[in-house]
C-alpha cells in the first residue's frame, strides 16, 4: 500500500495526455486535432466536400434544438470541494454486467464514408484500442461482422432502426448477437425523417446514392427482396449529377456483389422500408422475444415514456433529440435529464445531444446519468485523421474529464452527484 505523502499517484488519463501534449510540443509537435470542439468543428468544415458537411453538421429546421442542447449543457455549473485528496479518479463504468473504462460511449453516427474512407473500420479500431463501447449504427457504411472483425474481443453495441420489413429487423438483431454486441439500442425518434434545411439546400440525401447502407446490402433478407421496382433510370442524356449518382451506386454495388439495378432497388426498397412510424409500445414485447440482449431506448425525453419503459421491461435509456436532427424547437437534451432518471427508477439512463467536454460529461453524471454518447465530435476527428483523430477525440474528452473530476474533488465518476452543481 502507498504510504500518504511518499509515492507520487498514478497520474490518470487526464495528465497523462496533458503532458504527453505538452512534451510534444517541446519537439514543436501539435496535437493531431484541434482540442477546443468549436476548432474542431471548423477544421472539419474546412476540409469535407459541403454536402458531406451539411449531412454530419446539420439539424432540423433552424437548428434550434441543436442550440438548446449545447445551451443546456452551458447552463449547468460545476461547485468544486477542497483538500478531498482526489488524487487519482476510477473513471469506470458498469452497465448490463459489463465494466467499461469511462463513462463514454461511440453514438451511433450513420454514413460515416461521408466523412472517412475507412468510415466505421476506423472508428471500430480507434474503439477498441480505448475500450470504448462502439454502437454501431443500423445506417453504417461497413457491415457490423466487418468491424466486428476489426474490433477483436472489445465492446460493441448495436443501434437498431425497426423497418416495415420485419425480417430484415429481425435479423440485424440475430446478427448483432452474432456478433457479440452487449446491448441493443432501439432509436425511437428516427419514425419520419426530420425537416433538415442544409440537406434539403443542397438536395443531398446519402442513402439514395448508396450510401449508409452496409446493414442492408449484406443482409439475406434485404437482399432477396431486390427484385422488386428500382427507382426510375435515368434518362437517356442524364445530367453530370445523375451520372455521379450511377457512379456511387455503381461503386457500392461492386462493393456489395450487387448489380446497378439491384442498387437501384435497394436504395427504393430501403427508402420504403426502413422506418415504421406506426411503432407502438405493444411492439416492443416482440423485440423482447427475440434476444436476451439488453434493450435500452434511444430518444426518450419525457418523464412518462421513461416509466412506460420501465412497465415493458425494458433494460436501459438514451436521452436524447437525435442531436437536434429531427424536431426543431425540441427541449435540450441536459434539460429534461433528471426528471428522466427520476422517473426510470432502477434503469440507467445514459444521455447525448451536445456533449463537447469532458467537463459535459461530468455534469450529465451529476445530473444522474450513468454514462454519455459521444457523437458529431467523433465524427470530425475521424474526418481529420481517420482512425488516429477518432481515438484523439476521445482521448481528448476522458481527459478533461478525469481531470474535472480531480478538480471537483471527486474520488470516481460514480461519485458525481447533485451536490455538485450550483
Ligand atoms: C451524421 C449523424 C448520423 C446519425 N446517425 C444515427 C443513426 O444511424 N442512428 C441513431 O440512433 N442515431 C444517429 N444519430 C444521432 C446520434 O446517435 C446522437 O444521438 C447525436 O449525434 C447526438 O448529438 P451530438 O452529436 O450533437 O452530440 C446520428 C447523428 C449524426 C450527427
Ligand atoms: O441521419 C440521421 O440522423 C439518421 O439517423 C437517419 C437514419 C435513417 C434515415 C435517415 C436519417
Amino acid at each position: 500500500m502507498s504510504q500518504p505523502g511518499s509515492t507520487a499517484p498514478a497520474p490518470g488519463p487526464g495528465r497523462s495526455r496533458q503532458t504527453q501534449i505538452f512534451v510534444d510540443g517541446l519537439g514543436g509537435a501539435r496535437p493531431l486535432v484541434p482540442v477546443a470542439p468549436e476548432r474542431l468543428q471548423e477544421a472539419a468544415r474546412r476540409k469535407l466536400d459541403a454536402p458531406a458537411f451539411a449531412y454530419l453538421a446539420g439539424g432540423a429546421g433552424a437548428e434550434r434544438t441543436m442550440r438548446a442542447n449545447l445551451d443546456a449543457f452551458a447552463a449547468v455549473k460545476l461547485v468544486p470541494r477542497r483538500l478531498c485528496g482526489s488524487a487519482s479518479r476510477d473513471l469506470s463504468v458498469e452497465l448490463f454486467g459489463h465494466t467499461y473504462p469511462a463513462p463514454v460511449l461511440l453514438a451511433p453516427l450513420g454514413v460515416l464514408e461521408l466523412a472517412h474512407a475507412e468510415a466505421d473500420l476506423a472508428v471500430g479500431r480507434a474503439a477498441a484500442a480505448l475500450g470504448v463501447p462502439f454502437i454501431f449504427s443500423s445506417q453504417a457504411s461497413e457491415p457490423m461482422e466487418e468491424v466486428a472483425a476489426a474490433m477483436g474481443d472489445a465492446p460493441r453495441w448495436f443501434q437498431l432502426y425497426w423497418g416495415t420489413d420485419e425480417e430484415v429487423t429481425r435479423s440485424f438483431v440475430r446478427r448483432a448477437e452474432q456478433c457479440g454486441a452487449q446491448a441493443i439500442v432501439l432509436t425511437l425518434d428516427t419514425t419520419l425523417l426530420g425537416w433538415r434545411p442544409r440537406d434539403l439546400d443542397l438536395g443531398h440525401l446519402p442513402f439514395l446514392r448508396g450510401q449508409g447502407l452496409a446493414q442492408y446490402l449484406t443482409d439475406e433478407y434485404f437482399r432477396s427482396r431486390l427484385a422488386g421496382a428500382p427507382l426510375p433510370a435515368t434518362s437517356p442524356r442524364p445530367s453530370p449529377a445523375l451520372l455521379r449518382t450511377a457512379a456511387s451506386l455503381g461503386a457500392h454495388g461492386r462493393k456489395f456483389g450487387l448489380s446497378l439495378s439491384q442498387m437501384r432497388a435497394a436504395a427504393a426498397h430501403f427508402t420504403a422500408s426502413y422506418t415504421r412510424p406506426d411503432l407502438q409500445w405493444d411492439d416492443l414485447s416482440r423485440l423482447r422475444g427475440w434476444t436476451d440482449l439488453p434493450i435500452v431506448l434511444k430518444g426518450i425525453l419525457h418523464p412518462d415514456d421513461a416509466r412506460e419503459a420501465v412497465r415493458r421491461g425494458m433494460d436501459g435509456l438514451i436521452v436524447s433529440n437525435h442531436g437536434g436532427r429531427q424536431i426543431d424547437g425540441e427541449v435540450g437534451s441536459l434539460t429534461v435529464l433528471p426528471r428522466v432518471v427520476e422517473a426510470a427508477g432502477e434503469l440507467p439512463v445514459l444521455i447525448d445531444s451536445g456533449v463537447r467536454t469532458g467537463s459535459d460529461v461530468a455534469k450529465a453524471l451529476a445530473m444522474g446519468a450513468r454514462a454519455v454518447l459521444l457523437g458529431r465530435p467523433y465524427a470530425y476527428g475521424l474526418a481529420l485523421a481517420g482512425e488516429a483523430g477518432v481515438a484523439e477525440v476521445v482521448r481528448n474528452v476522458v481527459a478533461e474529464f478525469d481531470l474535472t473530476l480531480g478538480l471537483l474533488g471527486v474520488h470516481a465518476a460514480r461519485d458525481l452527484r447533485p451536490e455538485h452543481l450550483a
